[in-house]
């Protein structure tokens, strides 16, 4: 009888949320791609079963221990071998999703992996109840989210993790994967919840009680939601400028035709990018070209020559664009041609002073090749004339590459202010950014209106929209099954 209890509550306290959910599979990493090693996951209620079949034990598996062991399938009564594979078996719940799970380590040749898929395909029975079925995008995370292993924003930082490209990249999602989001959202709602537990006690039990003690909690709640409203505009502030990072830092350059924008575009990539020739008007529309740069995501844009006389429309439209995209970068260079007698043309000062004064703009002297010292020296003092403190001058030369590095060190090291290094860039999803603008922020700008009217039950109302938005960032609260569609739609299988 002892023994039947404790297995029953062995058995019952680990029920996860999912049980009844089909038992999954896929495999974690690249699919349909030779490698040393292929991981194949399964997660559910028949990962104990699957276990058994592919290793011919009959012995429950020891968890988080890893064991080579030899995989079969059985066709019709016989047994073939299908790969020699270390295993790992995670005991639900702690398990990344929070049932069982098992973790297959195979060569990762793609006819073993196919066989071993094969062979859990064939270990489903719908009819006795044991459905088992390759997994849909995203859909390991998600059970992670329905078993409570993860809140919505430590998944999408998990994400994040997955599809960063560079180093900062990776930072930012760091932040949301390990939690500290999921930390400061909490602290947030628990102000909020405990403000409007104080207003809800003054709409009940208001008439009872003295109005000094009303107005003094009314101005303390006012008090605290401001300083919560300041942290809440910071950290949405933060994560604009993280986005930057995120998205890729716009680089535009520009310059007067044949000035060598593409040439510094190519030495800078190290590639043959962009189209070099010495007729004037070559490029003609904007070119984008991701790339890494110190650690940054970078997204440099070759641009088409500026200048005045030009009755070609084709080349009219890409001056068109090249202010467009100078005017949406975060940085423009500004490459003047050392051996041009105007090397900065009227309509490019213009742009840069009347357009790009808000912006940083770095100014290379190109073709230092082909000029001397002296001559350097005087387009440099022109610039300064021209630009006075707008001049950030660099010396390049895209034919010898001198100067190269010194103006990619220049690049990193303004990426680095721009980024604002000192504290730990972050990042957060649209849906999270929205969610804090339009219902937190929202919410929180609504009651301290009310709140200065003396509507104590609006103002309560309104507070309680925004612990609302926060309960949808995290996942904890309404509109989760519209929330779930927009998170795990961007995942992988596998995931
Ligand atoms: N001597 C010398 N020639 C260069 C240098 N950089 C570019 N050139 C030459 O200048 C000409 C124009 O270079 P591009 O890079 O095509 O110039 P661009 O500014 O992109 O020209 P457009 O596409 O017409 O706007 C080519 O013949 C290049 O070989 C340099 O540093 N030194």
């Amino acid at each position: 009888m002892l023994r039947y209890l404790t297995a029953a509550r062995r058995f019952y306290s680990h029920v996860p949320a999912t049980f009844y959910h089909p038992t999954i599979y896929a495999v974690s990493t690249s699919l349909g791609q030779k490698s040393a090693v292929a991981v194949v996951r399964i997660t559910g209620t028949h990962s104990e079963h699957i276990f058994q079949q592919l290793t011919g034990s009959r012995k429950k598996p020891i968890a988080r221990r890893a064991s080579l062991r030899t995989l079969y399938d059985e066709v019709s009564g016989r047994k073939n071998v299908l790969d020699s594979s270390i295993v790992v078996y995670f005991a639900g719940p702690k398990s990344f999703t929070g049932e069982d799970m098992l973790e297959l380590h195979l060569h990762g040749g793609k006819a073993v992996v196919k066989s071993v898929l094969k062979a859990i395909e064939r270990l489903g029975n719908k009819k006795a109840g044991q459905e088992i079925r390759f997994a849909l995008p995203g859909e390991f995370s998600q059970r992670a989210f329905q078993n409570g292993r993860m809140d919505l924003t430590e998944l999408e930082g998990v994400g994040d993790l997955i599809d960063a490209e560079t180093e900062t990249q990776r930072r930012c999602a760091i932040t949301s994967m390990t939690g500290l989001h999921k930390m400061i959202f909490e602290r947030w709602r628990s102000i909020i919840v405990s403000n409007i537990a104080q207003l809800t006690a003054i709409i009940d039990f208001g008439d009872d009680a003295e109005i000094n003690d009303i107005d003094h909690i009314l101005q303390s709640c006012a008090r605290e939601t401001e300083t919560l409203k300041e942290e809440v505009e910071r950290f949405i502030h933060k994560i604009d400028r993280s986005s930057i990072l995120q998205n890729g830092i716009k680089v535009a350059l520009l310059g007067s035709p044949n000035a060598g924008k593409s040439s510094l575009l190519n030495r800078i990539t190290s590639d043959e990018t962009s189209i070099v020739s010495d007729i004037p008007g070559t490029t003609r529309d904007t070119i984008d070209v991701p790339l890494d740069i110190g650690g940054f995501k970078v997204v440099l844009c070759d641009t088409a020559g500026i200048r005045s006389a030009s009755k070609d429309k084709i080349e009219i439209e890409g001056m068109k664009r090249a202010r467009a995209k100078a005017a949406q970068s975060d940085l423009a260079i500004l490459v003047v041609d050392a051996t041009a007698r105007s090397c900065v043309t009227p309509e490019l000062s213009e742009l840069v002073i009347s357009e790009l004064s808000e912006k940083e703009v770095i100014t290379v002297i190109n073709k230092t090749d082909a000029v001397d010292i002296e001559t350097v020296a005087e387009v440099r003092q022109k610039l300064k004339n021209q630009f006075g403190d707008l001049a950030i001058i660099e010396e390049v030369s895209c034919l010898d590459y001198r100067g190269i590095d010194d103006l990619v060190d220049r690049l990193s090291r303004f990426f680095k202010k721009l980024s604002d290094l000192d504290a730990d860039p972050i990042a957060a999803s649209k849906r999270v950014q929205e969610i804090l603008k339009k219902d937190v922020l929202y919410g929180i700008n609504e009651f301290l209106a009310t709140i200065d009217l003396g509507d104590v039950v609006m103002a309560s109302e309104n507070l309680a929209s925004a612990a609302e938005g926060i309960g949808k960032i995290t996942g904890e609260s309404v509109g989760i099954e519209e929330v779930l569609g927009v998170v795990f739609s961007r995942f992988c299988v596998g995931k």
